[in-house]
């Protein structure tokens, strides 16, 4: 792919916004492609990337009005939702439609494809990235509402809805309303054992599922400039959770240091250039955001949800609260509806519930890192008898990465299933489901009614809790797991 800036540069208030606005305004301001009074500005959009659940009706369309795409080099698809995870051909006919249909697409339409079995398939997030086409200062969109994961590169990045799709594929461009800005400030330093995952549940449970409506947040502070990019990731990914249109993070030496080198980054001169535009990609001094949360990073420890949204969640030391002393009537309701259907009693300790299954993988954690954590709790441990452990790279990069390190042995060591990439458990399109009524911990970014399956009870965690809790076969930390002996007799 060529990256060309198609548009003809700011106008005189874009540049205004550009020069001291938040980072959000400033990447907006240098999209935009026409803003008239009383409509929405026209954004161009640098990246567009699409998947087999939300672009069959789109290329329909296409074909309807006889349009071509306009930029197949700024598009890309993979193939990630229906796939199933074990070899083999896909069996079910709904999802072999579905992508079936997305390759007849691509191969009319002209747009890259990376198939099941391809080197570079994988959930269509954590493809972006792994191979440096996201970058900061980008607008990236797709028919996927956690395209929100991109903004961790200081990207402004949004899902957007299959007519948008169509849209985009038309004309690389979107009519955008305006939204509000937040800023997560989340400073001081993370425990050991405390991980993005922690930060970003704690942050949905603090604002609601519905408290970042209509905003752009920008995490900030301390600990998450301490982040790697994939712990970036994860908080961005999660953005949506808050009911939030994206959610971004400024781009610094880790964001540099991760693109360079990956096969669509900027080199030599190029390089040189990006780096020095991405520099100027920070929220100015003066600039006022329309709210602030604030979040000690010290304060925090590892977090899992007990309900049926990702903002009913607790510390893992917790319990399962009493709805009866919840003080705000709906969310009590919604508290007392989410235990039923969740099989919890009030008072129960969270470190009691015990699990079924347990799922590592997703957009959300089914990246490298990731599986080091896992791995690293797994190593010389084992998955408790009755708990089934899926493990799910995110891509098919991710996969041969874990390989070369020796992770797949460790989870196959270990009892659990090592598998191939997709979007698999995370949610019920594909072979990988929860029977009803079976309970999992899961790394993924949804816990909603029948999100796995029919019936499944879901538990957000992090990977270092998806961990321990194969392990001890209920919810817990690494730290709450005995210590292994080693070779030489001392304890780790
Ligand atoms: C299928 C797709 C439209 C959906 C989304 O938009 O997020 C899915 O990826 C999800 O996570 O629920
Ligand atoms: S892994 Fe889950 S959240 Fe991510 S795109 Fe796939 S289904 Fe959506």
């Amino acid at each position: 792919m060529t990256r060309i800036r198609a548009h003809q540069g700011p106008s005189d208030v874009a540049l205004e916004a550009m020069m001291a606005g938040t980072l959000a305004e400033k990447i907006w301001a240098d999209h935009v492609v026409r803003s008239a009074e009383g409509e929405p500005d026209i954004l161009y959009i640098d990246l567009h990337l699409i998947h087999e659940v939300t672009s069959p009706q789109a290329f329909d369309g296409l074909r309807l009005a006889g349009r071509p795409v306009r930029r197949p080099d700024l598009t890309l698809a993979t193939e990630d939702h229906n796939v199933p995870t074990t070899p083999g051909p896909i069996t079910d006919p709904v999802s072999l439609t579905q992508v079936e249909t997305l390759r007849r697409n691509c191969e009319e339409f002209g747009v890259t494809i990376y198939p099941m079995g391809d080197a570079e398939q994988g959930i269509v997030h954590v493809v972006g990235p792994q191979l440096g086409l996201t970058q900061p200062g980008m607008t990236i969109v797709c028919g996927d509402s956690h395209t929100s994961t991109h903004g961790a590169f200081g990207a402004l990045a949004f899902g957007i809805g299959t007519s948008e799709v169509e849209h985009v594929l038309a004309t690389q461009t979107l009519p955008l309303k305006p939204f509000k800005t937040m800023a997560v400030n989340v400073d001081g330093d993370l425990a050991d054992g405390v991980t993005a995952k922690d930060i970003i549940l704690a942050v949905i449970a603090k604002i609601g599922t519905g408290g970042g409506q209509g905003y752009v947040l920008e995490y900030r502070g301390e600990a998450i400039r301490n982040l790697s990019m994939e712990a970036r990731m994860t908080v961005c990914n999660m953005s949506i959770e808050a009911g939030a249109r994206a959610g971004l993070i400024a781009p610094d030496r880790t964001t540099y240091d991760y693109l360079q080198g990956r096969d669509h980054a900027p080199t030599g001169a190029e390089w040189e250039a990006a780096v020095g535009y991405w520099e100027t990609l920070r929220t100015h001094d003066d600039a006022v955001f329309d709210a602030v949360v604030d979040i000690d990073a010290a304060t925090l420890t590892p977090f899992v949800t007990w309900g049926t949204n990702p903002g009913q969640g607790a510390p893992l030391g917790a319990s399962v609260p009493d709805p009866a002393l919840i003080p705000d009537e709906t969310e009590a309701r919604a508290a007392e509806a989410a235990l039923a259907y969740m099989g919890l009693t009030a008072g129960t300790p969270l470190r009691e519930i015990a699990v079924d299954t347990v799922f590592v993988g997703s957009c959300t954690n089914g990246r490298i890192e990731d599986l080091r954590a896992a791995a690293a709790v797994l190593k010389g441990r084992k998955v408790a008898d009755g708990v089934r452990m899926l493990v799910v790279p995110g891509s098919a990069r991710v996969r041969l990465e874990a390989e070369a390190e020796g992770l797949g042995e460790v989870f196959e060591a270990a009892g659990a299933e090592w598998r191939l990439p997709g979007c698999s458990m995370c949610l019920a399109m594909n072979p990988d489901k929860l029977a009803p009524q079976e309970r999992s911990a899961s790394t993924s970014n949804r816990n909603f009614e029948g999100r796995q399956g029919k019936g499944g009870r879901t538990h957000l965690v992090s990977p270092l809790v998806a961990a321990a809790t194969a392990v001890r076969g209920t919810l817990s930390s690494p730290a709450d797991l005995a210590p292994l002996a080693t070779a030489t007799g001392e304890e780790h």
